[in-house]
């Protein structure tokens, strides 16, 4: 390893070893990993082609994947390896470790949840390809200004990306616009745009290097790359139009995660990585095979979510225009290639294209969507439509192109039945099926919490991070007080290094003994962080007014980004910034309560946050929660949940017990039964002294001196509306936090439930999802069953 790094640094980067910066031997030491990484990947894919082994192909427009050294390092098994070598050179491992850009390629869970899938298809055996776009720019930089959240450009590129390998080779044009001509029985799309799409690669190994998959991110070029005439006519603008304009595509990740934004360059991006993906596997399809018929038995292509859904309707174009099958055909064979994931039951997060714009950017696909339309009406008379109401829904056009159709909790799932698509499952009724999701035991537990992932194997082993089951057998020593101690002291290790970092970048002291109560998820009103604020005001008042009551001490973390066009999340991350401001610096309670919000939360900050958690909060309006995984996350790493009977929630809840979970507020049936009562949410808060005199704190400015009407809206928008259903839950949630309070104070019946919670979550392992996936959906396995052993 030594002389491998000395090698990249000297003949990769041009450096020896006293002139280096830190980037350069962060540099130096990804690529040694790569290498190795490299000799896993090759024979992988050379296993495979000969083999002509079936692949998942995945298509996301996001990938959150974060930091990738260490997770490199862990999954080859050279960690204690590569921190040696660097000590021999003077270099501190953690230190190149800190230096790596987040690779933010996404919003939150979905795309959170592909990176996690990713992790589990290598470490499985199972040939796979995950597709997306190699964003200049991903989620942005969030900073706060008097509170207020403001945005600045991710700039991930601005320096070299050490994974990934230029695939200049691999390139495909993808057209826009223009007409469609009918002649001689066959259509011809005359485009009116052109870019090509090149691809780039970053090894995707599994733990302990036993497959090696390909993360496939494509980005655009002009296929004019400069106009000369224009430069020497000295219109330089125009010279690079078509460059800037090809950039433009893969420029930068929207920001929103609950709201389709319906702009034209979003549906460019769609498209754009979904056709060069869809030309890929057919490529590679042709290579191994010479009848397209077969090439369900090939590639199955999972749509990550509606956003990838124009994949029907492009292989259906590739297949009747190209190949030359009929379109009947061409439709039955891409529904058996395809799968769609939907994520979310917001009616504002459902992609629906105007056909004005649809056609204009796609007008061959407008045709085969027609197409498809006219096969479901003549099958399924009466069916839902695809073209609806001068829009073309795209959540209709992926469950009517795949054969199997899933939800990512069981009650998101029964929900997707009775509500989203009940008429479509009506039709179709074994197509919906559940596949509870799940999160990668390497980067959520093993690399990001070693105290306990140290403590778990000495007990156990390290079997459990390739067999999360394994964790079970932890239920053993729930009784066993020097193990308890042991698993708290790993806690408090976490919370002693959390408590430093937030001394250091925020200035604000923490104490380690107190309950660690922490909220990281995007800002969303269903996800309620605005409950959660009015319950810490409420918690400081009654602190306040019995100061000698035996107070536990609380820390309330936040962290979370809002979408920068969705006002009321960002009023939330205000008052909960106004909010601090105040009860922090009360000298009556500053030693009881103290709320902590350091901005710009991304994947390396969850790394750090959730072993240092002793409480979780899962706290969103019931049935609104497809499924969450950061509720996982924390489970898993030994902190109890506070929550709603909302997503997977549920499931965690039976698997660890419900003596282990503590339970708050209405059910999703009660939540759409007390919904339908006019002027519920005013009704109740007039029975509740407790959240009136909050909300009465917050609109007479108390929270926001000088700008005493800062808050009227969102106070007003909860006493007439409070569509998210606060009211009905604040003071069960209230109770129900004191009672997690009461629990805390018995620190070995706590610790029991927390390690009964960690001994519970090996069914959340996303292995365990993607087993669900290759055999209810892909009919895959490893290419090669010795992969396994
Ligand atoms: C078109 C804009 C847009 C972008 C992203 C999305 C995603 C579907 C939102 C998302 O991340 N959903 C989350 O997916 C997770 C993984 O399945 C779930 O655990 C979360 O409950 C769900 O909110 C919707 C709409």
């Amino acid at each position: 390893m030594k002389d491998a790094i000395l090698a990249h640094l000297r003949y990769g980067l041009g450096k020896d070893a006293s002139h280096s910066s830190v980037y350069d031997w962060r540099m130096a030491l990804s690529h040694a990993l790569r290498d190795r990484a490299v000799d896993h990947w090759i024979p992988s894919t050379q296993t495979t082609y000969a083999r002509k082994a079936k692949r998942v192909y995945y298509l996301s427009m996001e990938f959150l994947i974060g930091r990738l050294v260490e997770d490199m390092a862990a999954n080859l098994g050279a960690t204690e390896e590569a921190r040696a070598a660097l000590a021999e050179l003077g270099q501190d491992f953690d230190t190149l470790v800190r230096d790596e850009p987040d690779a933010a390629l996404g919003n939150g869970g979905l795309g959170r949840l592909a990176a996690c899938f990713m992790d589990s298809l290598a470490t499985l055996g199972i040939p796979a390809m995950g597709y997306g776009i190699r964003y200049e720019h991903g989620l942005f930089e969030q900073d706060f200004v008097d509170g207020q959240q403001i945005e600045k450009p991710e700039t991930w590129l601005s320096q070299k990306h050490a994974w990934e390998f230029e695939r200049p080779e691999v390139q495909y044009s993808i057209t826009f616009g223009g007409h469609v001509e009918h002649h001689d029985g066959r259509a011809h799309w005359h485009p009116h745009e052109t870019v090509f799409a090149t691809a780039h690669d970053t090894p995707v190994i599994g733990w302990q290097g036993r497959w090696g998959n390909t993360l496939r991110l494509w980005s655009a070029q002009p296929v004019k790359i400069f106009d000369l005439a224009s430069f020497n006519r000295g219109d330089y603008l125009a010279a690079s139009r078509s460059e800037a304009l090809a950039r433009t595509i893969c420029r930068v990740l929207y920001p929103d995660d609950t709201t389709e934004t319906g702009k034209e360059l979003r549906l460019k991006q769609e498209y754009f990585f979904t056709a060069a993906s869809i030309q890929d596997l057919i490529r590679r399809f042709l290579v191994t095979h010479d009848d397209i018929r077969r090439l369900d038995e090939a590639a199955a292509i999972q749509l990550n979510d509606t956003h990838p859904a124009i994949a029907g309707p492009e292989l259906v174009r590739l297949l009747v225009d190209v190949h030359g099958l009929g379109m009947g055909e061409a439709i039955d064979l891409a529904r058996r290639c395809l799968g769609y994931t939907n994520h979310t039951l917001l009616p504002e997060a459902l992609e629906r294209w105007p056909e004005w714009l649809f056609g204009r950017v796609l007008p061959r696909h407008l045709e085969i969507i027609r197409e498809i339309e006219a096969t479901q009406q003549a099958e399924f008379a009466g069916s839902p439509r695809i073209l609806d109401h001068g829009n073309v829904q795209m959540g209709e056009l992926a469950f009517i192109m795949a054969h199997k159709v899933n939800g990512v909790s069981a009650l998101h799932t029964d929900l997707v039945k009775q509500t989203l698509f009940s008429d479509l499952h009506r039709i179709h009724p074994t197509r919906i099926i559940n596949q509870t999701n799940g999160i990668t035991p390497r980067r959520w537990l093993h690399t990001c919490n070693p105290a306990l992932s140290g403590l778990i194997t000495g007990a156990i082993g390290d079997g459990w991070v390739a067999d999360l089951e394994q964790l079970k057998a932890l239920k053993g020593k729930t009784g066993d007080a020097a193990f308890l101690s042991d698993f708290m002291a790993a806690k408090r290790h976490n919370k002693e290094r959390l408590s430093n970092w937030v001394q250091q970048t925020l200035g604000q002291s923490i104490d380690p003994d107190a309950m660690f109560d922490v909220q990281i998820k995007r800002i969303h009103e269903y996800k309620r962080q605005h409950m959660n604020i009015l319950e810490t005001i409420a918690l400081w008042n009654e602190m306040k007014a019995n100061p000698g009551a035996g107070w536990q001490p609380r820390v309330k973390i936040f962290g979370g980004k809002a979408a920068p066009g969705y006002h009321v999340a960002k009023e939330i991350i205000h008052l909960i910034n106004d909010v601090a401001t105040v009860i922090n610096n009360d000298p009556a309670t500053k030693d009881l309560l103290q709320i902590v919000y350091p901005p710009n939360y991304n994947v390396t900050m969850a790394e750090m946050l959730i072993p240092a958690a002793d409480l979780s909060e899962q706290i969103s309006t019931a049935g609104k929660e497809a499924s969450g995984t950061g509720n996982m996350k924390f489970a898993l790493n030994g902190a109890l949940t506070i929550g709603t009977l909302d997503g997977a929630n549920v499931e965690i809840r039976e698997h660890v017990g419900a003596e282990n979970f503590f339970l708050f507020g209405l059910t999703a049936q009660e939540i759409m039964e007390a919904r339908k009562q006019p002027g519920f949410a005013r009704a109740t808060i007039e029975k509740s002294p407790r959240m009136q005199r909050v909300l009465q704190q917050i609109a007479e400015g108390r929270f926001s001196p000088g700008d005493a009407s800062r808050y009227h809206g969102f106070v007003g928008n909860l006493w007439d509306h409070d569509y998210f259903c606060v009211s009905l839950d604040f003071d069960n949630y209230y109770d129900t936090q004191r009672r997690a309070d009461e629990a805390f104070g018995h620190r070995d019946a706590w610790a029991a439930m927390a390690l009964t919670n960690t001994a519970g979550m090996g069914w959340f392992s996303s292995d365990r999802t993607i087993q669900g996936y290759a055999r209810d959906i892909w009919d895959v396995g490893p290419a090669d069953a010795k992969t396994l052993e």
